[in-house]
């Protein structure tokens, strides 16, 4: 039995339902495995905004610090897009991934039999697609200096910075290097260096951290070419490591490979202290508070933040194989529902979740009994 203080940051819009699922989901856990996990919540975005004036509050940055791991929603929605860039929900996010040094997001792509008709590709291109794409998530354009709009010779003018140290850039590559090594073994960097200065320097780096892994194959791909190979042939690829504005746009194109956003789980991690786990998705403006959304991308984070920040694989697997039953079962959200189909709502969904961990539980208890 072990002991897990979770901080929980719902955020806006559906983030409030899919964490509410998670930790659902996190209680069956507990109760099958005898684990006890004390979740502490925190405000972030916009509510954070309207109830503290600050995107980030101090207490909440505080909280996920003492947490063995973090676990977060989605932030943002229309009634906050006209605030000045301070006032964004968005700008506590990017706060608690600096904050936090959170710059190694792993976004796995799996392909789902069960959902093989969902995604609005062929089967035989997106069958036994399993890849994992490494993000940089504290530096490039979304963090540059500068940044913002001034006036210069009377015109106005806009700039952001893509900014990135040797540093950062070989810890993420190092971190796609070692998943490779213990994959399929091969790296696929993702850059712009028939363009970007920023990307010479990556590709140099990519070269060598390349050295100290002799059994991983390197190779090199322009984003615009890998965006199109997502597509043409995602079999292809086992690691694709990349900066963070490539990374965001790549891993939302690689969520469709499973059928829909609300499939794609993924870690924020850090060397430093506590991780944090976050669907890649965002608040979905459009289906919040109608108990529609897909719960799944939230509920395998939790899978994620089990195996990754606590050890717990046992825990992990009982997740992601619940998740696989379901789906086999035929249990479709909306997003994933084929016409005719059996759409279910988010609760009923995290319902069935949580019942076929505690089921399994049973099943393999009995197994143990009767071996
Ligand atoms: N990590 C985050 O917090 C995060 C990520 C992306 C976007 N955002 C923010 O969310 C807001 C809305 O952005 P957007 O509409 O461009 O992106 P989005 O990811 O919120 O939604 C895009 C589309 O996917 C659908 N979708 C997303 N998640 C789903 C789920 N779990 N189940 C079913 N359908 C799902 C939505 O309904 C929508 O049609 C913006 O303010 C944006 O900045 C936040
Ligand atoms: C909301 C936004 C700042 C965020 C990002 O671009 O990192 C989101 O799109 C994501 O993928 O987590
Ligand atoms: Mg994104």
């Amino acid at each position: 039995m072990g002991a897990y203080r979770i901080a929980v940051l719902p955020g806006d819009g559906i983030g409030k339902e899919v964490t509410r699922g998670a930790i659902e989901v996190l209680q069956a856990i507990a109760t099958r495995f005898n684990h006890q996990f004390e979740f502490q919540y925190g405000l972030i975005g916009g509510e954070a905004i309207d109830q503290k004036g600050t995107p980030l509050p101090a207490e909440t940055l505080d909280m996920c610090r003492q947490s063995d791991a973090v676990l977060l929603g989605a932030v943002g929605g229309p009634k906050w897009d006209g605030n000045p860039p301070h006032l964004r929900p968005e700008k506590g996010l990017l706060a608690i991934r600096k904050e936090m040094n959170l710059f190694a997001n792993l976004r796995p792509v799996k392909f789902y039999a069960s959902l093989a008709d969902s995604s609005p590709l062929k089967a035989d291109i997106i069958q036994d697609v399993d890849f994992v794409i490494v993000r940089e998530l504290t530096g490039g354009l979304y963090f540059g200096k500068p940044s913002g709009r001034r006036v210069e010779n009377g015109e106005e003018t806009v700039v952001d910075t893509l900014l990135y140290k040797r540093e950062e850039m070989t810890r993420i590559i190092t971190v796609a290097f070692e998943l490779a090594s213990k994959r399929k073994k091969k790296v696929t960097s993702v850059d712009k260096a028939n363009v970007l200065e920023s990307s010479r320097m990556w590709r140099e780096i990519a070269e060598e951290v390349a050295k100290e892994f002799p059994d991983v194959e390197l190779e090199h791909m322009l984003v615009d070419n890998a965006a199109m190979q997502l597509i043409r042939n995602p079999k292809q690829f086992d690691v694709i490591v990349t900066e963070n504005m490539f990374g965001d746009i790549l891993s939302d194109e690689a969520s469709m490979l499973t059928g829909s956003l609300g499939m794609l789980p993924s870690a924020s991690l850090s060397t430093t202290g506590p991780s944090l786990y976050e669907p890649i998705h965002g608040s979905a403006p459009d289906i919040a508070g109608q108990n529609k959304a897909n719960p799944i991308a939230t509920i395998l984070s939790s899978a994620m933040m089990l195996r990754l920040s606590f050890g717990l694989h046992e825990e992990a697997n009982a997740i992601e194989r619940a998740v696989q039953q379901v789906l086999t079962s035929g249990y479709r959200t909306a997003d994933v529902a084929k016409k005719g189909q059996r759409v279910v709502s988010t609760k009923e969904m995290v319902d069935e979740i949580k019942a076929a961990i505690l089921d399994d539980g049973a099943i393999l208890h009995i197994m143990a009994v009767y071996a």
